[in-house]
């Protein structure tokens, strides 16, 4: 299949303090992979230099063969973006703000107006194409940045916390969009907390504190533990010796059973 991501040595630190610490991994085309950890781990940092909105200040990335710093244009061609805070324009409808979108990846001019068709369509939004975007609900208004970021046949998804804030309606809606994908072959990177999103991935990066703590199949690496009821969780407690939510306000029963409904951490 090939390589789609790579990252070599990749560093990052604000001011004093390093926030992404010579990682190393790579994402082979058609996967969809994950990076878990705890707030503040640094997935964000790691993200935005995929992203080509944060370079690299040290090691290298490149994105289908091409560096993030250097072919910066070639890289964004490739990618489709979800942000973690949303970057629609709220006064604008479901279909300007994709118009737009079309406009600025130069789509035919002839065709604009089917793949803004299909992009609603496939979000479940055609039929509120013509309301405000500030009257949809969280789940729609990401389900509509999902269909953006698509719309351009990106070989690339890069999904930053997806469905961080959603209720679980719209978590699952969303989430239903997503997996989607993952019969069309497409590859994705994303950053989650959610552990039954990180453990349906092919493959999962587990960071702490920048650095790369185990990088594998969800299955292999629990296997690992030798326990058969143990979760992702546990992968990372037995690496650092901590847990992977901050549970002082929570019992971690209740928290590990409020994470496998799919529930919603709070920062
Ligand atoms: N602009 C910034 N200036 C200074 N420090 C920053 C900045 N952005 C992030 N950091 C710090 O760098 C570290 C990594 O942050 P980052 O946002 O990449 O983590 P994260 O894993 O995405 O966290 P979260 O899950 O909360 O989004 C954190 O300690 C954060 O406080």
């Amino acid at each position: 299949m090939g390589t789609a991501v790579a990252a070599t040595g990749v560093s990052y630190r604000y001011g004093d303090h390093v926030a992404v610490d010579d990682l190393n991994l790579t994402v082979e085309k058609g996967e969809f992979f994950a990076i878990l950890g705890p707030n503040g781990a640094g997935k964000t940092t790691f993200l935005n230099m995929l992203m080509t909105v944060t370079r690299p200040q040290s090691g290298r990335v490149t994105i289908m063969g091409h560096d993030v710093v250097t072919d910066t244009t070639e890289v964004r061609r490739a990618l489709g973006v979800v942000f973690q805070d949303p970057a629609l324009d709220d006064r604008l409808t479901a279909r300007e703000n994709l118009d737009i979108h079309a406009v600025l990846y130069a789509l035919p001019r002839k065709e604009r107006g089917n793949v803004v068709d299909r992009a609603l369509k496939w979000a479940e939004l055609d039929h509120v194409q013509s309301r405000a975007v500030r009257t949809f609900s969280g789940g729609m208004k990401r389900r509509l940045e999902l269909a953006r970021a698509l719309m351009h046949k990106p070989s690339l998804l890069l999904l930053d916390e997806p469905t961080i804030g959603l209720d679980p309606q719209g978590r699952r809606h969303l989430w239903e969009r997503i997996t989607s994908l993952r019969e069309q072959g497409m590859t994705v990177v994303m950053s989650t907390h959610n552990l039954i999103e990180a453990e349906s991935c092919h493959r999962v990066a587990i960071i702490d504190k920048g650095r790369l703590i185990a990088t594998g199949a969800p299955a292999a690496l629990i296997a690992e533990l030798g326990s058969s009821t143990a979760s992702l969780e546990d992968v990372f407690i037995a690496h650092t010796g901590k847990q992977l939510f901050d549970d002082s306000a929570t019992g971690r029963d209740g928290m590990m059973s409020f994470a496998r409904q799919g529930g919603e951490f709070t920062r």
